[in-house]
């Protein structure tokens, strides 16, 4: 089944002279159900906007955006919110957490918003806790824990509605390679476990490594595609040779 389907997507952007900035330029992808897939390109390829316009918040100018089967552009403001809420999880650079409430009270959020019973809320919220090993700071205020551990919150956040579909922008863009390696084995786990789609955008070669797939986004087109085959060093160094055929010096670029 396939979980994400893009077809021939354009954003464009009005410069201050009045010109027409093409931003995106006829993208096309699939992602399957169960898939995760790592967008990988250098600073103002594209990325962010990518993710805005799959995940509602911006609107592409041609093109369709196709979520479960089912085509955004057809929906109302109230209904993608609705869809957003119940469908997606999204996971930011910055976390975009509430710091006057706890790792609990941030992870809850969703399931309050959708007013679900207190117990559900309850069983769920021990549950992603357990599976995300930070139960015993669940009291805790978001201003008391560290980087890794609001990763870790705000991915629990992104996961307490049972999502179909995790975006990711940036996910382990705060951390240190120790707590990059934690957090992209809990999407493994959570994938393995829930069969979650993730689709994160990325700026870290190892991070995409844990991926079955890298597609890389360069001046608002997908110019290269790399599957995993095998291990996941081996995927590695097929991804560190891909962004070194197409754009030189890696560090700088991407
Ligand atoms: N609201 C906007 N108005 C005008 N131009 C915009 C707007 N949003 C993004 N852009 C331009 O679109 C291009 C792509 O931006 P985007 O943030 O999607 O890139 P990115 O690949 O995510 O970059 P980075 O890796 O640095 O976060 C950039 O040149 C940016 O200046």
């Amino acid at each position: 089944m396939i979980s994400l389907e893009m077809r021939d997507v354009w954003k464009y952007y009005q410069t201050r002279n009045g010109q027409k900035n093409t931003i995106l330029k006829g993208l096309n992808l699939q992602v399957k159900q169960g898939e995760m897939v790592a967008v990988m390109g250098p600073s103002g390829s594209g990325k962010t906007t990518f993710l805005n316009i799959i995940s509602g918040v911006d609107c592409s100018d041609q093109g369709s955006v196709w979520i479960d089967g089912q085509y955004l552009a057809e929906m109302n403001k109230a209904e993608t919110a609705l869809f957003r809420r119940r469908s997606l999880g999204m996971v930011f650079q910055d976390f975009n957490l509430i710091e006057s409430l706890s790792v609990k009270e941030n992870i809850l959020l969703p399931m309050i918003l959708e007013k679900k019973p207190a117990e559900e809320q309850e069983e769920q919220a021990e549950k992603i806790l357990k599976i995300l090993g930070i139960e015993d700071i669940r009291d805790q205020s978001i201003t008391e824990i560290s980087g890794g551990e609001r990763q870790r919150t705000a991915i629990g956040r992104a996961l307490i509605n049972n999502p179909a579909l995790i975006l990711a922008d940036e996910p382990t863009g705060n951390l240190d390679s120790k707590h990059t390696r934690e957090v992209m084995n809990y999407f493994l786990r959570i994938n393995r476990e829930f069969g979650t789609t993730l689709l994160m955008v990325t700026h870290d070669t190892f991070a995409a490594s844990h991926c079955h797939r890298t597609v890389l986004l360069k001046d608002g087109e997908f110019v290269a595609e790399e599957q995993r085959t095998g291990g996941r060093k081996e995927f590695l160094d097929s991804l560190t040779e891909m962004l070194t055929l197409m754009g030189g010096e890696q560090d700088d670029l991407f």
